[in-house]
């Protein structure tokens, strides 16, 4: 059984796949009292989250990279397990990993040897190609690409539309801007756009 965390546009999209791969949603957790997502049960604040109910699969329904870490983070203190949501229209891979609390999106392609880690969101149409490493919490927006062997640091986002040719390293906590052609190695903590994608300020 499914918990949900969050209620914004990212949840609906979350609530769309589990419910096309005839997953249970139990409800959801959100700060804002008023919120609504579909005809879920708002089950209270996310600071009121337990682990009472052992059977819960915990899925963090919250695109901004950091935000979802600090709650992952609170689930792990409380000793919460979490759950993955993969649209039967993505396409995994032999060999594949994809880590706890990872979402995939519809018509995804995840190749041969690819490793997706901890709380990532592969976002609608993206592509990992063969033996790329993806660290936890790294969001690839919609349509981005990933060619052979390329490494993205935990935290990193690499934004809609964004090409990364084989064999390079985006460090961690940086972000790639929307249709950025990435050809060399990006440092942690930085944000870089363009073609050729090139560093244009810190992210810290
Ligand atoms: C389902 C979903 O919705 S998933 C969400 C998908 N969303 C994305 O992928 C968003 C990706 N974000 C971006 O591309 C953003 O523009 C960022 C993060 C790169 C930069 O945002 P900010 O930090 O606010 O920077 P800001 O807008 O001030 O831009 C700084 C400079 O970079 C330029 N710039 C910003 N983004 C880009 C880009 N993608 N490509 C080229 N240049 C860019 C701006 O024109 C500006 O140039 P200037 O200084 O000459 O005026």
């Amino acid at each position: 059984m499914i918990v949900l965390i969050g209620a914004g546009g990212h949840a609906k999209v979350i609530v769309d796949i589990l419910k096309a791969s005839g997953k249970q949603i139990a409800g959801f957790y959100d700060d804002h009292p008023q919120a609504k997502l579909e005809d879920l049960t708002l089950l209270g604040k996310i600071e009121d989250i337990t682990n009472d109910q052992p059977e819960y699969r915990f899925i963090i329904a919250i695109g901004n990279n950091e935000v979802r870490k600090k709650i992952a983070d609170q689930l792990e203190r409380l000793g919460c397990k979490n759950g993955t949501a993969i649209h039967p229209a993505a396409i995994i891979g032999s060999d594949v990993e994809v880590g706890e609390g990872t979402v995939v999106m519809a018509n995804c392609v995840i190749n041969h040897s690819a490793s997706i880690g901890a709380h990532c969101i592969i976002n609608t149409a993206a592509t990992v190609d063969h033996d790329c490493k993806i660290k936890d919490f790294v969001h690839l927006s919609p349509g981005a690409h990933l060619a052979g062997n390329v490494s993205i640091g935990s935290g990193s986002h690499i934004g809609i539309g964004s090409s990364v040719i084989q064999s390079v390293k985006v460090g961690a906590g940086s972000v790639i801007g929307a249709g950025g052609v990435v050809i060399n190695n990006i440092p942690d903590h930085t944000v870089a756009v363009g073609c050729p994608a090139k560093v244009i300020k810190s992210n810290k």
